[in-house]
């Protein structure tokens, strides 16, 4: 893949004189036939058992929220500026007082040595090198400890709380302290899993991870495993080592109660797709929330998470700052995202391609490419910073095809 003409989205982070890592990049490898993120997923669904490839690509039930995450962006059109100087952009921002220099993050997910032998470690190294966010899952296959380490002390990093029903606030308090202990700034508590979404591929497949990842992820998180049972019977991924306490979910209450307990710890809660679930996040002081549906693999049928973006805008009226993952695969969907009002756009299944193509190399290839596409959309739309990138510069297809 070769990098595109002019300034990266990192060194122009460097030339704001931000001290940030010196990027490491592999776009430039020559004959890379790897030139979008749909080529590493098509690479990804060769290199990849069946069984593996599904449970990363697929969504709940009938897939409409995954298939609506991608199909929702293309319905959207861009209204550039022109005749801007754009000789130079800027992609830094500051995201929960942190300076990043690109707003492109690393959304949690499970199970990275599915993909590949050196799994979260590999996935630390390349968003270290690629200067991203990473925010690590409580269903990782290496210790939270582990993916610090092997990220170093410059790789921004965040870690993932599920409060599913089945955790208890013993062994939430337990991640909590390991998490501030491995120097995680933020904790990204995920509400859209009380349980896990029925994802009919999976069970087709009967997957279940390899013993040998699994017992990792023990020792890495919570236990939670999705399998077979002795008794035939499949088992979605409820929390085997946590059990609840008598007759109690969790809920917002826990969310104010891991306040108390989580130092300086930023709270950003994940998988907000109304306005009420927005403003309820805010009533606990939450600092930011994450409009998601998990990649569509939870309730299937709500709605794609950029339609929803502008309701939570709305709700919200500035008082947090507000994220959103779900079907970004090119730079101009995080430019159409930022433009709606997010702070930062976070991807999933793009690094898990990056991983099946190449471990360390292919995540860092996958986020470089984002990255370029970002800048050059930028640059083609009139942008010199984010700051620039207006409200007004995205609009509904339809509002085209009244005209006609
Ligand atoms: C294989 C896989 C595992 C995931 N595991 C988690 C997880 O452990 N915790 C979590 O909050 N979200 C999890 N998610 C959801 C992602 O954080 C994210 O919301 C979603 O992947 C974004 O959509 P995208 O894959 O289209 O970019 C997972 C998603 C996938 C595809
Ligand atoms: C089932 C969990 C282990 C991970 C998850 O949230 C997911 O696969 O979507």
């Amino acid at each position: 893949m070769g990098r595109l003409e002019g300034q990266s989205a990192t060194a122009s982070a460097a030339s704001t004189g931000m001290p940030l890592p010196t990027p490491k990049s592999d776009t430039a490898r020559p004959g890379c036939t790897h030139v979008n993120v749909a080529d590493y997923e098509r690479r990804a669904k060769v290199v990849l058992p069946k069984g593996e490839f599904d449970y990363f690509a697929g969504g709940a039930n009938d897939m409409v929220t995954l298939r609506e995450n991608r199909a929702a962006y293309r319905r959207l059109r861009l209204r550039p500026r022109v005749l801007r100087d754009v000789s130079s952009v800027d992609t830094t921002r500051t995201v929960l007082g942190e300076r990043m220099a690109h707003p492109i993050g690393i959304s949690p997910t499970a199970e990275h040595r599915a993909a590949h032998d050196d799994g979260e470690l590999a996935t630390a190294r390349a968003a270290a090198g690629t200067c991203s966010m990473m925010v690590v899952s409580s269903s990782a296959t290496t210790a939270l400890e582990d993916v610090a380490t092997a990220g170093g002390p410059n790789m921004q990093r965040w870690f993932q709380l599920s409060l599913s029903s089945r955790k208890n606030r013993t062994v939430l308090a337990g991640l909590v302290r390991r998490a501030i202990a491995a120097g995680y700034t933020a904790l990204v508590v995920t509400v859209d899993r009380p349980v896990l979404g029925r994802r009919e591929a999976d069970l087709r497949n009967c997957y279940e991870l390899a013993p040998r990842l699994a017992e990792g992820r023990v020792v890495s998180a919570t236990g939670a495993r999705i399998g077979r049972r002795p008794d035939g019977t499949m088992d979605l991924g409820q929390a085997s080592d946590a059990r609840p306490e008598a007759g109690k979910s969790l809920n917002w209450d826990d969310v104010h109660w891991l306040r108390t307990i989580c130092g300086d710890m930023k709270i950003v809660v994940k998988s907000v797709m109304t306005r009420e679930a927005a403003e309820e996040a805010l009533a606990h002081g939450v600092d930011a929330v994450w409009v998601s549906n998990h990649g569509g693999r939870q309730l299937d049928t709500v709605p794609a998470t950029i339609e929803i973006l502008p309701e939570v805008v709305q709700a919200v009226r500035g008082r947090c700052e507000i994220f959103v993952d779900g079907g970004i695969r090119r730079g101009t969907d995080v430019l159409k995202a930022l433009a709606l009002g997010a702070s930062a756009v976070f991807i999933g299944r793009p690094v898990i391609w990056g991983l099946a193509h190449s471990g360390e190399h292919g995540v860092t290839d996958v986020i470089n490419l984002l990255n370029e596409e970002l800048v050059q959309a930028m640059r083609l739309m009139g942008c010199k910073k984010l700051g620039d990138i207006e409200r007004s510069m995205v609009a509904h297809q339809s509002s085209y095809h009244a005209k006609l």
